[in-house]
């Protein structure tokens, strides 16, 4: 485990136990180091075990062989997983917010306060009281991912948690992960939406039981064409990474680029050279304006 770790897999395999009572492998042999303050775009494609990833982090799901390895005992891990209702725990939005730290003297109108500042945080606007099973899906979602960005987490692990929502509860989202990303949690998000890599500092993508990318999101979308590649030695120690190859990661793996990133491939085919290669509108704008 690297000393700059916060949690770290080390020649993990999980197996799950199937109907006919065998064994399915669906990792196997597994290492990688989360470092502290990390943000982890974690994608791949349907079935590639992303969410075991998820589950092994949150400890839901054991290890069938390997270690999961943690910097300290005490070490908080929060997480939003794909469906929300299975992590409920009580009926109303208020248990849901209970084990959010407050003084313990706090009032009960400042307590319900806090409660709905916390669901501002996410641009969520129901009543504490509401009962969870009278939400729609997005915002079930929504109350589970300002639960656990109160907690704030050593670490929090989001599970596709754009997936139900709207544009603009996705924008909410994201402003308020991005600002417990700069407070010091470690972000590692597994998503679909290949706009959302755009944030991370690292990209690591599963294909068939591995990991089958490790590195930074330009060269995830650009390839080698990203230029020299960015520091990865202390990352991903599994010995299925694949980094050779002509192709750009995301094409060996068979994901679909965002659109910022299409409209770049595009111009750089016609031979417009583009700086910096960009992954978000702001980065491209940028690059339009020196062509
Ligand atoms: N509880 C379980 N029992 C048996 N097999 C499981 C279980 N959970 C997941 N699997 C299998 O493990 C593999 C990986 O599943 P996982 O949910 O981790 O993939 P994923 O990459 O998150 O997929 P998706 O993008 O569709 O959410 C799949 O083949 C799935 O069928």
């Amino acid at each position: 485990m690297s000393d700059r770790a916060a949690i770290a897999l080390h020649k993990a395999s999980v197996a799950y136990r199937v109907e006919s009572g065998q064994a399915k492998q669906v990792w196997s042999d597994i290492s990688m180091n989360i470092l502290r303050g990390d943000w982890v775009a974690v994608v791949g494609r349907n079935g590639s075990g992303k969410s075991t990833l998820a589950s092994v982090l949150l400890e839901l799901c054991p290890l069938s062989s390997g270690q999961l390895l943690k910097d300290r005992e005490g070490l908080t891990i929060r997480g939003v997983l794909q469906i929300p209702d299975t992590q409920f725990v009580g009926d109303t939005v208020e248990e849901e917010l209970q084990h959010i730290p407050l003084a313990e003297d706090i009032s009960a109108e400042a307590r319900k306060m806090k409660y709905e500042e916390v669901l501002s945080r996410v641009g969520l606007q129901v009543p504490v009281g509401r009962l969870l099973a009278s939400l729609s899906g997005g915002q079930k979602q929504l109350v589970n991912i300002a639960a656990a960005l109160a907690a704030e987490p050593d670490i929090l692990v989001l599970d596709e948690p754009t997936a139900m929502l709207d544009p603009a509860a996705r924008h909410d989202v994201l402003r308020a992960v991005k600002e417990a990303h700069q407070r010091g949690t470690t972000i590692v998000w597994i998503t679909h939406r290949m706009e959302e890599v755009a944030e991370a500092s690292r990209v690591v993508a599963f294909g068939e039981g591995r990991i089958a990318y490790d590195g930074c999101p330009k060269e995830f979308f650009y390839g080698q064409s990203s230029g020299p590649a960015c520091g990865k030695s202390e990352l991903s120690q599994s010995a299925g990474t694949i980094h050779e190859g002509i192709l750009p990661p995301y094409q060996r793996l068979g994901v679909e680029p965002p659109f910022v990133v299409q409209t770049a491939l595009l111009l750089m085919d016609q031979g417009w050279e583009l700086h910096p290669l960009p992954l978000c509108a702001e980065e491209l704008a940028e690059a339009v304006k020196m062509l």
